[in-house]
């Protein structure tokens, strides 16, 4: 194709390099580049020149890690101009299973429900409580692993070696249990988040099939490609015919190898996508030198070869700091109180995020700065489709929409006031063998629900009248479990739930039926408090997991944390691959500040060893640990000791013990 010549008012504020890699004529292209480069940029500069050119919006399909991202780059690409309106963006999930969903003709599968990893979970539960056992493994683990085989296109066995290497588990009896835990999903119709992929994938697979796909698209672009998996490949590869790649990745950033992610696949891209150009950028625009200085020395420390050296446009700043604490409470109110001070000086609380290795780790900070009155959005913490409350209106949404989904019938129908498991399963077989007779979901549930308060028939048969109006679908089953959703959450901040219900249904409108709807939120996510920083002010901080980070930056970045034991994990010890991956993610927390970046660390209190724990002894988790060969003078040092109050010393006159009579009086018990 001939080089493309529109201009974009964008491209005209890009380096040189940045500028070729958004204008390219060649059919597919790699942008190799590191943190702070430019590559959101570049992307979203891209598709403005595409369409620019004359490709029509809807012809761009822009595949990202997150659902955040995906709308980052749609309103960076529409910017003013509602010319730019219609680019589809979306995760590689939400692509398959918005393709299955349209086209039951093609992709077949029509009414399956998906399951999210606690119902899977749930799902194995039944299994392995019928008497088939997995010596040592819970169901979540049986499941992780099932989902890396196929994530990673390898057979269960292997994938049991590489997950378990010390463990002596029977690979047979995970075997079995798989099998019975696929037969199961089969007979209730349950998809999970890879089958989407798979069904995808199969059918692509033919080159009928292939090709109709891409006929939609005349660039698909494809951003984070360091993490793409080998399943994900399998959608990718049969399109390279049919469509334009434009993909952009950070071998650096890559972070999610746990997940099956492969970042070696975008060293052999040219071999994988023929003819594809490879671009790199270099220069970082985001962060000071010394910020840099500290992310290149961490790459350098590895045996890897990262070929990154990254320079900063904006040249120097102050060194990056490291705080030591005794306790992760003296750290998480070390930084609840530096923030409380910039903003003072008159700084918003949105130049700041705080990155946390986990949800876990997260809860810590979090309640510091509900403490301290800052507000915050949390990306990492409770999803708004898998709390609690929500996972229980859904559920009669579930039922409407697929009546063969027994894990959500138990969840509704032990709702109900005096309604135990036994119950619940007695009736849900019931249901079963109404639909074995062929009545209709509605007529089976008037034979098997007979001996239920009556609300709950009406309910579902209401939810089933609004079923494609699904906002007020949800509005009906939020209205029809109000009062024993109440009653349960009584102590448990029912108003806080009552208004995630509003929200949901919210989110619900203009949704085309339920099982889109909840399929959207469990593949690509929002955490509640996401939704409720919208109404709130919306100055905040950011707290977010690491792996959340992707694409995030601030004037100030805290990495909280920062500890033996946590960078690497203790769990990674022993797995060169895992290491690595350690240090990444530790580079993409280092890479996210422009300004000011604080590394901060609980050093010397006792539990954090406890915790660490595991098979290996102190000793090793700190000479592993990444900041044990910090050269001097790349961070600023600072080591906090806490101030406590001094003990006071009594004056002669009151020393010497006093005998006191420990007894308790026995009234006239002791006669
Ligand atoms: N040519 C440029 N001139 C000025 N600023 C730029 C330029 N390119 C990028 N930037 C700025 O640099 C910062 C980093 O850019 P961007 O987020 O696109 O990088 P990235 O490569 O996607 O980063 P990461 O992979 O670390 O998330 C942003 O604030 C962006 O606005």
């Amino acid at each position: 194709m001939a080089e493309q010549t529109g201009t974009d008012e964008l491209l005209g504020s890009l380096n040189p390099g940045q500028r070729e890699a958004a204008v390219t004529g060649a059919s597919h292209n790699l942008v190799l580049a590191g943190a702070g480069t430019g590559k959101t940029t570049t992307i979203v500069a891209r598709i403005r020149h595409l369409i620019r050119n004359g490709t029509a919006p809807h012809r761009i399909l822009a595949i990202t890690f997150t659902r955040r991202a995906a709308a980052e780059i749609r309103a960076r690409v529409q910017g003013e101009t509602s010319a730019m309106e219609g680019v589809g963006a979306m995760t590689f999930h939400a692509w398959a299973m918005r393709e299955v969903r349209a086209n039951p003709d093609v992709f077949g599968y029509d009414g399956w429900s998906v399951l999210d990893s606690d119902d899977q979970a749930q799902v194995m539960r039944g299994v392995l409580g019928r008497g088939k056992r997995v010596e040592g493994l819970k169901a979540a683990q049986i499941i992780d692993v099932v989902s890396f085989a196929r994530n990673t296109r390898i057979t269960l066995a292997e994938a049991i070696r590489a997950k378990f290497p010390d463990q002596t588990i029977d690979p047979k009896a995970i075997g079995a249990v798989v099998r019975a835990y696929e037969e199961r999903k089969k007979e209730r119709r349950y998809l999970n988040y890879d089958d989407l992929l798979m069904i995808f994938a199969a059918r692509l697979a033919d080159p009928a099939v292939a090709e109709w796909v891409g006929s939609h698209y005349d660039e698909i672009l494809i951003d984070e490609m360091q993490d793409t998996n080998p399943l994900q490949w399998t959608i990718i590869d049969p399109l390279v015919p049919h469509a334009r790649y434009y993909c952009v990745g950070d071998d650096a950033q890559s972070i999610y190898g746990f997940r099956g992610a492969d970042f070696a696949s975008i060293h052999s891209f040219s071999e994988r996508v023929p003819g594809a150009r490879i671009m790199r950028l270099e220069d970082n625009y985001r962060s000071t030198q010394q910020i840099l200085d500290l992310s290149n020395w961490l790459l350098e420390a590895s045996e890897l070869d990262y070929q990154k050296r990254l320079r900063a446009v904006r040249g120097s700043g102050p060194k990056p700091e490291l705080h030591s604490f005794e306790t992760p409470q003296d750290e998480a109110g070390w930084i609840a109180g530096e923030l409380r001070r910039a903003h003072e000086d008159g700084l918003p609380w949105s130049t700041h995020l705080i990155l946390v290795r986990s949800n876990y780790s997260g809860r810590a900070i979090e309640s510091m700065l509900v403490e301290n009155d800052i507000p915050y959005v949390f990306f990492g913490g409770t999803k708004l489709l898998e709390s609690a409350h929500v996972r229980d209106v859904l559920s009669a949404l579930r039922v409407v929409a697929n009546p063969d989904d027994e894990v959500a019938w138990l969840r509704l129908l032990t709702l109900v006031p005096r309604v135990g498991d036994r119950t619940a399963v007695r009736a849900f077989d019931a249901l079963l063998a109404a639909r074995e007779e062929g009545l209709s979901a509605r007529e089976s549930r008037a034979r098997a629900l007979g001996s239920m308060p009556e609300w709950l028939r009406a309910g579902l048969d209401a939810i089933e009248d609004a079923a494609d109006r699904v906002d007020d679908a949800v509005g009906r089953a939020a209205a029809m479990l109000t009062p024993v959703l109440a009653h349960k959450y009584r102590n448990e901040n029912w108003d806080a739930r009552q208004r995630d219900l509003a929200h949901v249904e919210r989110l619900a409108a203009s949704r085309s039926s339920i099982l889109e709807f909840i399929e959207e939120y469990l593949l690509s996510p929002v955490f509640t408090s996401e939704l409720t920083a919208d109404q709130k002010d919306d100055d905040h901080v950011v707290l977010s997991t690491v792996h959340s980070a992707k694409g995030l930056e601030s004037d100030w970045a805290f990495c909280a944390g920062v500890s033996p034991g946590a960078y690497p994990s203790s769990r990674a010890l022993g797995d060169v691959d895992a290491v690595e991956e350690e240090r990444r993610v530790l580079y993409v927390a280092l890479t996210r500040a422009r300004d000011r970046l604080c590394v901060t660390r609980a050093l010397f209190h006792t539990p954090v060893r406890a915790w660490v724990g595991g098979p290996y002894a102190m000793d090793v988790i700190e000479d592993a640990y990444f900041l044990s060969t910090l050269p001097d003078g790349l961070m600023a040092e600072t080591v906090h000791v806490p101030q406590r109050p001094p003990k006071p010393v009594a004056p002669p006159g009151l020393s010497g013990p006093p005998e006191i009579d420990l007894g308790v009086d026995l009234g006239d018990l002791g006669d």
